[in-house]
């Protein structure tokens, strides 16, 4: 038996040490795809029909490969495990975590081109890594960061749109609402009532995508400046980067939080296909939604607690620690008493001290997905031991990540009991001066429509059809395995 396993334990190393160097070989091949358009359209332009005849070689000579089983669990457990979907951009792997297009976040802060030498990935790089698979050169990221800046008008009832509302209604009711308003201007619907072929369907929605990520920023930035500086708008700075201008338009200009932006950004931006809001703009778009109305929907997915919303009741929760010690200079028993205080409360977790809200869970920990500590935690904890190692938030945040992990693996139901991305984002947004946590999950939106935009022009280039999966009753479920109801 021990030699069975012994035999099965160093296959499974080999065929983990095979994937790593297909791996590596894949970032080489990556860095060797470079092209000459400056512009993002004229690249798009010539990659779309040579991925169109892929899909088409794939469908007729492959059609009926299968890629797995469906299950009860997985139809009664959120679709966990179950292949089922076309994303380009990214994939997750459990242990460890994404990767855009083949590169994992270490290869991007290495590879891509930052606002200076040994920079932040710039969002921008990332943008056109993702609809291209190619690795931009500083001269592609300088145009595509000019061809976002001269997208970014926004029309005015778009403001007036947000102002219809009370200031006080959540920052991401208000982002929604924005975007809604922006889908006035969809050129892809102004095309298809126009009448268009399908082939030609994704220029309209490569022009939406792009209007939509150049305007996010400065709708976001005005959300931010209502909701919490007396509504003094600060404009756009032509001289600025994508992220360090919605920094500067939210109010921040010092260099070190332009730099977060960037990182945060690049890193918030695609998560594979899966995930709720992902998964929900491609799932709205499928019935030839555009791309407005996809990432309307999509914002409203990331609104919720146990996705986008985790990094507001993140910082909810660490402030929520400070409160009830009176400091965050706690003891590790300390921490431990609080968080089984208030994982054994019953039916909740914790009360907010301004607001009352509560939560079942310890928000940024646990994922669907990953089994390993977040590449994307560990990034930003790189960053924050670089720039504010002596910060009492962020020393607070290590020591949760020493505490939380043991403490949800003995209750023994949970899958993943490491800290996801949303676990750190709000000390380092905090130490900066962006200390308004209900407003985090706007900058979370900015960033994933660099992810999900991308996709919507690959779904409508690739022909992708109207989404409609089966369902089944639960008669029907019953039936199947074998028990009459
Ligand atoms: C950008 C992102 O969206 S990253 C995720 C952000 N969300 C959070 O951080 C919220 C906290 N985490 C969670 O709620 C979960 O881990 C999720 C929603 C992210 C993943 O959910 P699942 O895939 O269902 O997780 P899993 O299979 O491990 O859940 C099994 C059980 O463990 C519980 N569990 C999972 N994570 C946690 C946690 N952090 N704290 C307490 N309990 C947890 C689940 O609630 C579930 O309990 P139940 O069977 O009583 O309903
Ligand atoms: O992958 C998921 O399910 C959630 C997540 O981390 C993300 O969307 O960034």
């Amino acid at each position: 038996m021990a030699f069975f396993k012994t035999v099965s334990a160093i296959s499974r190393l080999r065929s983990r040490l095979g994937q790593q160097s297909n791996l590596a070989n894949s970032v080489r091949w990556l860095q060797t795809q470079t092209s000459t358009n400056t512009d993002l359209f004229s690249e798009l332009r010539e990659l779309v029909p040579e991925h169109q005849e892929r899909v088409k070689k794939l469908r007729k000579e492959h059609g009926s490969v299968e890629l797995g089983k469906v299950t009860v669990d997985m139809v009664l457990g959120g679709m966990r495990g179950m292949t089922a979907l076309l994303w380009l951009g990214s994939a997750v792997d459990p242990d460890e975590g994404i990767r855009l297009r083949s590169m994992t976040i270490p290869d991007c802060q290495k590879t891509l081109p930052g606002a200076f030498p040994g920079g932040e990935p710039l969002p921008e790089a990332v943008l056109w890594l993702l609809l291209t698979g190619k690795i931009p050169s500083e001269e592609q990221v300088d145009s595509l960061a000019q061809e976002l800046r001269s997208r970014a008008t926004i029309p005015d009832y778009a403001y007036k749109a947000i102002d219809a509302l009370p200031v006080h209604a959540h920052a991401m009711t208000q982002f929604t609402t924005g975007v809604m308003a922006l889908q006035v201007q969809s050129e892809f619907q102004k095309a298809y009532e126009g009448g268009i072929p399908k082939a030609r369907y994704w220029e309209p929605t490569y022009e939406d995508s792009m209007n939509l990520i150049a305007r996010l920023p400065s709708i976001a930035a005005y959300i931010y400046r209502r909701k919490y500086k007396d509504g003094k708008i600060i404009p756009m700075d032509d001289s600025l980067d994508y992220g360090a201008n919605y920094a500067h338009m939210l109010g921040f200009d010092d260099p070190e939080m332009l730099e977060f932006m960037r990182l945060y950004i690049s890193i918030h931006s695609d998560h594979e296909g899966g995930n709720v809001s992902s998964h929900t703009a491609h799932l709205v778009a499928t019935p030839l939604s555009d791309p407005y109305l996809a990432f309307a929907a999509a914002l409203n997915g990331l609104a919720g607690p146990l996705h986008g919303l985790a990094n507001q009741e993140v910082l909810r929760w660490i402030r929520s620690i400070v409160a009830e010690f009176g400091t965050p200079d706690i003891s590790t028993e300390q921490l431990s008493d609080y968080i089984h205080k208030t994982l054994n409360s019953g039916q909740v977790m914790y009360y907010d001290y301004e607001s009352k809200m509560l939560a079942e869970v310890v928000p940024g920990y646990g994922h669907g997905v990953l089994r390993n500590t977040d590449p994307r935690y560990t990034c930003q904890r790189e960053f924050a031991l670089k720039h504010l190692p002596n910060d009492p938030l962020f020393q607070l945040v290590s020591k949760i990540k020493e505490v939380v992990p043991p403490i949800l693996t003995k209750l023994g139901k949970v899958k993943n009991p490491w800290p996801n991305v949303d676990a750190h984002s709000g000390v380092l947004l905090n130490y900066y001066g962006l200390t308004e946590e209900n407003y985090y999950t706007v900058l979370f939106g900015v960033a994933r429509s660099i992810g999900v935009g991308p996709q919507l022009i690959w779904d409508r280039a690739l022909g992708m059809p109207l989404e409609r999966p089966k369902s089944v009753t639960l008669e029907k479920l019953e039936a199947l395995c074998g028990k009459s109801s």
